[in-house]
């Protein structure tokens, strides 16, 4: 599903308008209606009272109409505009005398004094600020904001929580909106699925207001929120008359004394994700458990038994991943780099690998072209430098992806695929896996990924969908907290099972 940019949805909004020769007005009425829809068919005419703050905007437009539609359904409503500009809307002040018609009269909120009690019990539809906040909520309007949070009442957003920009961080975190649901318009947000300013959208949804499809399908877009319809194209079925040479041998480098483990989960996901062989290269410490735990897995070792000093390689692989558990030890940097530089397939570097990146740049330009490089947020900063806010980060991650013409895997609760200009929003996963080795498996299931001859972009796209799926698999039998690396390697088949399965269940699927 595509991701606008504020300017492309007022495009849509132009585009829908022209094309559907339709006014600014019927949008805003569409708009209302999805919204009361929404509510009446959960409230089913429940008596609950309902404030709502509307600003003087489009947003508050909204606001004010579906207070129309929930008086006419008998609901108990409180209608307040909140007066932070002289400059109303043409459709607000249509819609306000609509509701003046029909003898609601809503108070004008201009400061402190005049803000509501709110009950715990109470609804709250946000209407304050939409997609057109372009500045700090004068001082007022931000307690106003901060007395809607303390009151613990549900808070339903319209289109996105108010004081939440766009494209940057909020100018003050207490003067946005906590919203307990938010119902946006036609398409999501950016802001949503980042971690700085996700945190104020505690659910989400999708409300079609009818924007036209031609120009929602023919824009190019910046990202794009990834759930199983944008997977299906990308997966590479098994077929009838194929051997193991037919998806690749992979081999996977990494360990040393004590962290043999990390290898061993990552080399599991690999043969797991469908690698026709993998082959791990380990320090010699490793070989009894590897050879013990993956009977599957072959295993070659180095000539020293606690570190890898140099990868000798007696055949060529489809592909190698490198780096988990594997140290920073100086013999150890010397083997990652005469790797780096004799291996020329695209491949995956995870962990320490990127460690060592980060302390000698210049082997950057010796990682094979199209390689997947698997940041945490700290290792992510080591490689690209420190960042204002996530979409400052995400533009550094492109133009870094760009210089060196490489997939950048930036982990978080949504993950976040970079390749050039354009990123890609994981919507799999939960916070059980932030547990040690998950990003191992990772590591290992991308490597078995370009095995199997996925293409690199696709390769990430796909195997972290599919890696987060199998986390929530094991989430949903284990809970978050008992949730261990080697669970996410156990669901991988449940994983693809899910991912493969017909398309009824997909929006039960979509977050
Ligand atoms: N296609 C769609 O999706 C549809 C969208 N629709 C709805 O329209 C919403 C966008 O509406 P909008 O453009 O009127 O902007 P909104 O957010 O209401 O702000 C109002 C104005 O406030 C101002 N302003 C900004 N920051 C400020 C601040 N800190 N303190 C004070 N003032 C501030 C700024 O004006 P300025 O003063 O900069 O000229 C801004 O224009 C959208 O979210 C959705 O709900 C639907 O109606 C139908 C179709
Ligand atoms: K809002």
């Amino acid at each position: 599903m595509k991701i606008f940019s504020a300017q492309q949805i007022y495009q849509a909004d132009k585009f829908t308008m022209e094309k559907q020769q339709i006014t600014s007005d019927v949008l805003m009425e569409q708009a209302a209606t999805k919204l009361f829809e929404w509510i009446h068919s959960r409230l089913r005419g429940t008596s609950v009272n309902i404030q709502l703050f509307c600003g003087i905007g489009n947003n508050g437009g909204d606001g004010i109409a579906l207070a129309r539609h929930l008086q006419e359904h008998d609901y108990s409503i409180k209608v307040h505009v909140v007066n932070y500009s002289e400059k109303r809307s043409k459709d607000f002040l249509l819609n306000l005398e609509r509701l003046k018609d029909r003898k609601i009269w809503p108070d004008f909120i201009n400061e402190e004094s005049g803000f509501p009690e709110i009950s715990p019990n109470d609804i709250v539809v946000d209407a304050i600020f939409g997609i057109g906040l372009n500045r700090s909520p004068d001082d007022w309007v931000g307690q106003l904001i901060a007395h809607i949070n303390a009151s613990q009442a549900f808070v339903l957003s319209v289109d996105i929580p108010s004081g939440l920009p766009t494209n940057r961080a909020p100018w003050d975190p207490d003067y946005v909106i906590e919203a307990s649901y938010v119902l946006s318009f036609q398409v999501p947000k950016l802001a949503f699925f980042l971690p700085g300013t996700g945190v104020y959208v505690n659910q989400w949804e999708i409300l079609d207001i009818g924007l036209d499809p031609e120009f929602l399908n023919g824009e190019e877009v910046a990202y794009e929120l990834i759930g199983k319809p944008e997977l299906w194209p990308l997966y590479k079925p098994r077929l009838k008359f194929s051997h193991k040479g037919t998806y690749g041998h992979a081999l996977m480098v990494g360990g040393s004394h004590g962290k043999i483990g990390a290898v061993q989960l990552a080399s599991n996901a690999c043969l797991t994700s469908g690698a026709g062989l993998v082959t791990v290269f380990v320090p010699q410490c490793g070989y009894h458990s590897l050879q013990t735990a993956l009977p599957e897995v072959m295993v070659l070792t180095d000539k020293e038994h606690d570190f890898i000093t140099e990868v000798n390689m007696p055949f060529v692989p489809e592909t190698v991943g490198v780096g988990v558990g594997i140290g920073t030890n100086e013999k150890t940097i010397t083997a990652f780099k005469n790797l780096v530089k004799y291996f020329k397939e695209p491949m995956v570097v995870d962990a320490d690998g990127l460690n060592i990146l980060a302390l000698q740049p210049k082997l950057l330009k010796d990682v094979p072209a199209l390689s997947i490089l698997t940041p945490h947020p700290k290792e992510l900063e080591r490689l690209i430098g420190a960042w204002k806010d996530d979409f400052e980060k995400l533009e550094m991650a492109k133009a870094f992806s760009t210089k060196h013409d490489i997939v950048l895997v930036i982990k978080g609760a949504h993950t976040v695929t970079v390749y050039k200009d354009k990123g890609y929003v994981n919507t799999t996963g939960n916070p059980g896996m932030a547990t040690a080795g998950s990003g191992d498996v990772l590591a290992g299931v991308l490597t078995g990924l370009l095995a199997q001859g996925y293409e690199p972009l696709h390769a990430a796209v796909f195997g972290v969908y599919l890696h987060g799926l199998a986390g929530d698999i094991s989430a949903s039998q284990k809970g978050y907290e008992a949730l261990k690396a080697s669970d996410i390697v156990g669901n991988l088949g449940e994983a693809y099972k899910q991912l493969l399965s017909p398309p009824e269940t997909e929006n039960a699927e979509r977050e």
